[in-house]
């Protein structure tokens, strides 16, 4: 018996980062395709529809709900009321949607959706004061998400100032353990290269949802070595599904299973959907994932 549940987002399907990325996708056939490789959850995309019925129904029917979705909070260069309005808005829709968990990054001083800023050569250093915003609002937003009995998870995210497992270490001690809790990426420390297994280890008792995310290294060695930026070496290709880069999911299960993990774990693969047939690489990472963990 296990409390681990699968799902996977649409990004696959349609990039929200850069809506060229699968803009011939659509909202129907997106979670059609999902339910049918075999799972049960999703994170929410652009193109999913905002009133609550409308999507309750559309997952019913296929047997999906909604895990999480993303929020760009931007505590270092705003004031922190914009933040936390816009935090309580769509907190509030995802508890409509039952969602337990609200996926924040900082986004202030991000570079990830820069489309030409190299990569590694220009990550963001928080300074102290940004340090001091960052983790003073994150325990104030996650007060917010605990009014509603959910629960704010931090996305570490190439790109940004929580990026490396200094960074992460910095963020988790800054905070308060019962008001912010991980996100854990594989995809994004591999590609930083974060000793992945090490850092579960360490906050799986912290990590309150999992994205899947397979890398292609030698890709990301394209985007070091040109100065490329991240949305290129999304659009290259330095991301895909797990079983089809160089990332063994196998210990990630074992941990978390060891450690009693009730949540989410959501394959989570950018890439062009115009080389990488969504359907395909959704029933390859299902697969795949059956085969390393039994789910
Ligand atoms: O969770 C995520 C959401 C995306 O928008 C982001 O850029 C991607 O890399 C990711 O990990
Ligand atoms: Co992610």
């Amino acid at each position: 018996m296990t409390n681990i549940k699968l799902g996977i987002c649409p990004i696959g399907w349609t990039n929200d980062d850069m809506p060229d990325l699968g803009k011939e996708n659509t909202f129907q056939q997106c979670v059609s395709e999902m339910a049918l490789a075999g799972f049960t959850g999703c994170e929410m995309g652009g193109k999913f529809p905002k009133d609550v019925d409308v999507l309750k129904k559309a997952l019913a029917l296929r047997g999906l709900s909604v895990a999480s979705a993303w929020f760009s909070s931007f505590l270092t260069t705003k004031p922190y009321e914009e933040t936390a309005e816009a935090f309580k808005a769509h907190r509030d829709f995802l508890h409509a949607m039952g969602a337990k968990v609200v996926v924040v990054s900082e986004q202030g001083n991000s570079i990830q959706g820069q489309l030409s800023t190299p990569l590694f050569a220009n990550k963001p250093h928080n300074t102290d004061e940004e340090w001091k915003l960052v983790s003073e609002g994150l325990n104030k937003l996650g007060a917010l998400a605990a009014e509603k009995d959910m629960k704010l998870v931090y996305h570490h995210h190439m790109g940004t100032g929580v990026q490396t497992e200094a960074e992460i270490d910095k963020l988790m001690e800054m905070t308060d353990p019962n008001l912010v809790f991980l996100l854990y990426d594989t995809g994004h420390l591999v590609c930083s290269g974060e000793d992945y297994i090490g850092i579960l280890k360490k906050y799986v008792n912290r990590i309150k949802h999992v994205h899947l995310k397979d890398v292609r290294k030698e890709l990301v060695e394209k985007v070091k070595n040109e100065n490329m930026s991240f949305l290129d070496g999304v659009r290259m290709g330095m991301f895909t599904v797990p079983g089809d880069g160089c990332i063994d999911f196998k210990p990630v299960y074992d941990i978390l299973k060891e450690n009693n993990y009730e949540g989410w774990t959501m394959v989570e693969a950018e890439q062009d959907p115009a080389i990488a047939n969504p359907l395909e690489y959704a029933q390859k990472a299902r697969k795949y994932i059956h085969e390393v963990s039994g789910l």
